[in-house]
């Protein structure tokens, strides 16, 4: 094998970084102290990130955001709520603090340090959501426990695989309520920034009637109901899941607007009508086989120059690869079917499934969502 010029400086280069002697020459050095450190810190959270998700779970378990939401407060006034010794609040306040999640604000009138929310854990009361995956992640967190014993598939059961029970049904549409109950309401939970992030980057006022392919709830249904109140709205979910989606659309007094229809994508038709058809946070749950099921399903539902949008969190995405590559790859791996893609595979694979002039549409936060438009060839 021939080795380029550029693979020798590479291994010159890579040679002297790994040197321990060097490292700590660039440590000290004015020119390479700063770019030293924050690879050293970089690693170090790395190393720790694990600790840091358990410090942000017992906050969240023990409401303490919403509890500081109003006013600071000492450990001594928090350790009763915590089920804990001040000494052990203490460490744990203390703790978020150096995370980010909580601050100091002062001290009482004895002295003692009060906490407040903090620049990250700010966040935590408007976003119930983001509390929502806090609590789930301990199921993933099991999942990783023996991280190569999943990589290798030698798994039998994982937790995130039965919860999500269509990611491994032979017959999806079959699942009972229960089952559906679970992943339902953490979905609705957690869909308010992809929705609104989606519904903010695309306007839907030139669609005549929007079809939600996969839509849970219909909570995404519902933020577009109220922002075109002239769009026609139609559901297809599992048997299982639509009959939740009624009741949200009834209490919402939408109902009248809305056609809900319960089925399996992968082998019923998809009832017409619709002029757009979204599919939000789908195609990554299912491998390429069904992805591509799928996108056919859609292609065939609408007529010719019809409007498909996919929105969901991708693969490569840059600035944020961590999130699609790192987190949704092995989150999806442990529930056993999908991937996260990137956009070059989207587009070769709705090329495939009949549609043209696909575009990316910038969203406010990739990290959430990416979104895709696409027209029927
Ligand atoms: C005051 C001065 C000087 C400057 C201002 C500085 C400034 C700009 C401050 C901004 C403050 C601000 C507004 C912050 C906002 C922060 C926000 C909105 C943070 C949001 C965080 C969101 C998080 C952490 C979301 C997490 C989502 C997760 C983990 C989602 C998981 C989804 C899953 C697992 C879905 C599964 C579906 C399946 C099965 C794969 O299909
Ligand atoms: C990750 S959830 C996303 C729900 C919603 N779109 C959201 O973003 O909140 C995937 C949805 O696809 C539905 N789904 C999965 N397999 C399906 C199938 N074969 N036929 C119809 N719906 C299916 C699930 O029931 C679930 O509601």
């Amino acid at each position: 094998m021939q080795v380029s010029l550029i693979d020798r400086w590479r291994a010159w280069r890579d040679r002297k970084l790994a040197s321990p002697a060097f490292q700590r020459w660039a440590a000290d050095f004015p020119l390479t102290r700063f770019e030293a450190a924050r690879r050293a810190r970089g690693l170090f959270d790395i190393t720790a990130g694990f600790v840091y998700s358990q410090i942000l779970y017992a906050l969240v378990e023990l409401d303490l955001f919403d509890r500081l939401a109003d006013r600071p407060l000492t450990a001594a006034e928090l350790a009763p709520h915590m089920g804990m010794s001040v000494t052990a609040a203490d460490r744990l306040l203390r703790a978020a603090v150096a995370i980010d999640l909580l601050e100091r604000r002062g001290t009482d009138a004895a002295g003692a340090a009060r906490y407040g929310l903090g620049k990250l854990g700010i966040a935590m009361p408007g976003n119930p959501g983001i509390a929502a995956m806090v609590r789930h992640h301990r199921m993933l967190y099991h999942d990783l426990d023996d991280p190569l014993a999943l990589f290798r598939g030698e798994l039998t059961e994982t937790e995130l695989g039965r919860y999500w029970s269509y990611a491994g049904s032979a017959d999806p549409a079959a699942d009972g309520e229960e089952r559906v109950a679970e992943y339902s309401t953490l979905m609705s939970a957690s869909s308010g920034f992809v929705a609104e992030d989606t519904l903010d980057a695309y306007s839907l006022g030139e669609h005549r009637c929007l079809m939600d392919v996969g839509g849970g709830e219909g909570r995404f249904l519902l933020q577009a109901a109220r922002r075109w109140p002239d769009l026609q709205l139609m559901l297809f979910d599992l048997p299982a899941v639509v009959e939740r989606a009624r009741e949200t659309f009834d209490a919402a007094g939408v109902g009248d607007r809305v056609q809900v229809v319960g089925g399996n994508v992968k082998s019923d038709p998809l009832p017409k009508g619709a002029d757009i058809i979204s599919l939000v946070r789908v195609i990554l749950d299912h491998n390429d086989d069904g992805a591509m099921t799928i996108l056919r399903a859609v292609r065939a539902a609408l007529p010719v120059g019809g409007t498909l949008m996919i929105t969901e969190p991708m693969s490569e995405v840059p600035g944020v690869e961590p999130v699609g590559d790192a987190y949704f790859g092995l989150y999806l791996l442990a529930m056993g079917s999908g991937r996260t893609r990137p956009l070059r595979e989207h587009r070769a694979m709705l090329r495939e499934a009949g549609f043209d002039q696909i575009r990316l549409v910038r969203t406010r936060r990739p990290l959430q969502t990416r979104l895709l438009i696409a027209k029927v060839a």
